[in-house]
């Protein structure tokens, strides 16, 4: 181990296949903060520790007793009486270096625990923008790989400190016996010491590097073998060239797994055969003098004895200082991401927004807001990233994406968001529940800035679908329940059904505890995003967020959908990413966004009669969109029923009747299914409702 002092910290070099790492200043106290909780499992290891290494001095000390006085005297009783002696304290060390194992592997994993606990919370903490620049494999690695190798080397640093008092007390009793043989026995120690050190060193070298390269191997497999990844690997993949490129890690994996055997074994035998070659020193010099008179033959027996308890805690000290290293650069690399400050926080002094009263939904505002995505250096590290942001571009300003966003959601009512790719659509959604925080200006629910609530009344208050919905690889019902682990089954069933997915779900042989595969990749994507409704109406958000799913959808799916979100929509206040003719022409505010401005703001008929991006847009994205009229449904799908004329556009006060029949949930009523104005979003409206 290679460790040169630097201004900024210690520079430890593993070998030459490891990385160096600079340990910063201040992290040895850290550390030891870390294992302070467990100073009581400390104070104990050092007393069981003590009590072996009395036991071992004290058994050469009545083996010396056996021989002088009880077989060279010829005297039975004080043999047999000393050997039980003898087993007595051989049971006593074997309790005691077990108790030992247990104290150390006991501190070793509690301060392991708590640091993955805290490194888990952490990383929970911080905002989307780490997680969109980090890749998970490496993540992983480093909540795992360095969380396990601070854990072994600690719980060895550990022994061998402790060893330290066997070494003392034995050298000690040795140099008592006689230190004529003391010395001698210990003039091989030299010779031996270096290849120990060497073979030390690479022992950890190739342990850590054994542990990033699983980390490597397992990060390829999550990557191309999770559903996504192993389709674009079929579809664009070279299946050869990628066998080609495991084959070389897994090879890596075998060298270095076959040289940690070899070097392993290597330090056994080299201690074997100092001992072998030390006793034979011994017997020979010392059994010179055993005849010169010089010592009696119990003390030959007793100095052998020890010499077989000496090299153990002899090598553990050896490597004491290549195991402090590895603690510290382990734990430094965890604390590094502990170190992330997380960019979006809740206040100390958050309130939580009141929940509307009944029948009413809150006022979204967007004041004079601009927003620039974090720079790289603000949310991440560099040695988390894939390929991490060169230099330049760590310290270089970003463009900003929002410029001067001042418009008002009113309570109730939908705003549709139209604009090119890129224009900044998908941002501003992001900013109402706290996703990102704007840059200046404020975005404000109900007339409070959402940086002054409390996460947990945001997260109620703003239900986001996304396009494409994220389930886990888990049951429908968990899946359902991670919006509210305390609904019923019935509330279960009833989210199901308002969002039109109950007909499916109800005839699956599992039901709601049907497995839906990796990400839901066992459902259709209509599936999966009324799956997602449903979750929403658990969740029963006074706000929705909505994306609209651009993946063509069949019509039968496509209806079902649409169901399904007028439903959530109903008595919401909602933000909707628009995709659909039907949806912008029922919206009662559309906002077309243009390179990260509001460039025109009204109604369907009032922007399509000014003539501007958004009768482009209409000419060429909209009406596209317009469905046909969908087939009969069929097994999984759902009834959709007969599409009639397209129904004229309905807005309704105060929950009235017509065509809004979708927010009472039962399938089947409505506005005269998909298409234009028919199959659009809106429910009934409370209020707020304010166009022609
Ligand atoms: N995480 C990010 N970090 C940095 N820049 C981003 C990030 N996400 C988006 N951008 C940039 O912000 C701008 C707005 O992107 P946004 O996704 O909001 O557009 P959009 O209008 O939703 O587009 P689309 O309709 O194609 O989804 C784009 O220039 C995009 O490259």
């Amino acid at each position: 181990m290679l460790v040169t002092q630097t201004p900024g910290g210690v520079m430890m070099k593993g070998g030459d296949d490891s990385e160096p790492s600079k340990i910063r200043p201040g992290t040895s106290r850290r550390v030891l903060a870390f294992v302070q909780p467990h100073r009581g499992t400390v104070l104990a290891l050092i007393l069981v520790t003590l009590v072996d290494s009395l036991v071992i001095v004290a058994t050469p000390l009545v083996l010396k007793e056996i021989v002088d006085s009880g077989i060279l005297k010829d005297d039975a009783g004080v043999v047999v009486g000393l050997a039980l002696l003898v087993a007595g304290l051989a049971l006593v060390g074997s309790v005691t270096q077990l108790a030992q194992s247990a104290l150390s592997g006991r501190i070793g994993q509690g301060v392991s625990y708590d640091l993955r606990v805290q490194a888990f919370r952490h990383v929970q903490r911080l905002p989307l923008a780490f997680f969109t620049r980090t890749q998970t494999g490496a993540l992983s690695s480093r909540l795992n790989t360095d969380v396990v190798m601070a854990q072994q080397a600690l719980t060895t640093l550990l022994l061998s400190a402790t060893g330290t008092l066997t070494v003392v007390l034995v050298l000690a009793e040795m140099f008592y016996l006689s230190w004529l043989v003391s010395l001698i026995a210990l003039v091989l120690l030299p010779v031996f010491f270096l290849p120990w050190m060497y073979i030390g060193r690479r022992l950890q070298a190739h342990s850590r590097k054994q542990m990033e390269l699983h980390a490597n191997l397992s990060g390829t497999i999550h990557e191309r073998f999770n559903v996504q990844g192993a389709m674009l690997a079929k579809l664009f993949g070279r299946p050869v060239e990628e066998l080609a490129k495991y084959q070389g890690e897994a090879e890596k994996v075998r060298e270095v797994g076959v040289r940690l055997t070899i070097f392993s074994r290597l330090a056994f035998i080299l201690m074997a055969l100092l001992t072998a070659l030390t006793t034979a020193l011994v017997y020979g010099v010392g059994g010179g003098l055993v005849l010169d008179e010089v010592i009696g033959l119990g003390t030959l027996v007793a100095l052998a004895t020890l010499l077989g308890r000496l090299f153990g805690p002899i090598t553990q000290l050896s490597s004491m200082q290549a195991n402090a290293l590895t603690v510290m650069v382990s734990f430094d690399r965890i604390f590094e991401l502990l170190d992330i400050k997380p960019l979006i926080e809740e206040r100390p002094d958050a309130v939580a927004l009141p929940a509307p009263s009944s029948g009413s939904a809150p006022e979204i505002r967007f004041e004079q807001v601009s927003f620039a995505y974090p720079r790289p250096e603000e949310v991440s590290l560099a040695s988390l990233e894939t390929h991490p942001a060169s230099g330049d571009e760590r310290g270089r300003a970003v463009p900003e994406v929002l410029h001067g966003l001042d418009f008002t959601v009113a309570p109730g009512t939908l705003t549709a968001l139209v604009g090119p790719s890129g224009a900044g659509k998908t941002t501003l959604t992001h900013l109402v529940s706290r996703l990102y925080d704007v840059t200046s200006g404020a975005v404000r629910i109900d007339g409070k800035d959402v940086r002054d609530l409390t996460f947990d009344s945001l997260r109620s208050t703003v239900g986001v679908v996304a396009q494409d919905a994220y389930l886990f690889h888990d049951t429908i019902r968990a899946n359902l329940a991670y919006a509210r682990p305390e609904a019923t089954e019935e509330e279960l069933i009833e989210a199901c059904v308002r969002a039109r997915i109950w007909d499916l779900i109800g005839s699956l042989p599992d039901g709601l505890d049907t497995v839906v595969g990796d990400r839901g990749f066992r459902l259709s994507g209509g599936e999966k995003q009324r799956l997602a409704v449903a979750r929403l109406l658990l969740k029963a958000p006074a706000i929705v967020v909505l994306d609209e799913a651009t993946a063509h959808l069949d019509s039968a799916s496509e209806a079902a959908v649409q169901r399904a979100l007028k439903t959530a929509l109903s008595n919401r206040t909602s933000l909707v990413i628009a995709h659909r003719l039907s949806t912008v022409r029922e919206a009662d505010q559309i906002l077309v966004i243009d390179d990260g401005k509001v460039r025109e703001r009204g109604t369907h008929e009032e922007l399509l009669a000014a003539g501007g991006l958004y009768t482009h847009l209409y000419n060429t994205q909209f009406r596209k969109s317009e469905t046909q009229p969908p087939p009969p449904g069929n097994g999984h799908r759902e009834h959709v029923p007969p599409q009639g004329p397209p129904a004229p556009k309905i807005r309704t006060r105060g929950g009235g009747m017509p065509g809004g029949g979708m927010a009472g949930g039962m399938p089947g009523g409505g506005m005269g299914g998909p298409g234009m104005g028919g199959g659009g979003l809106r429910g009934p409206r409370v209020r707020g409702d304010g166009s022609s």
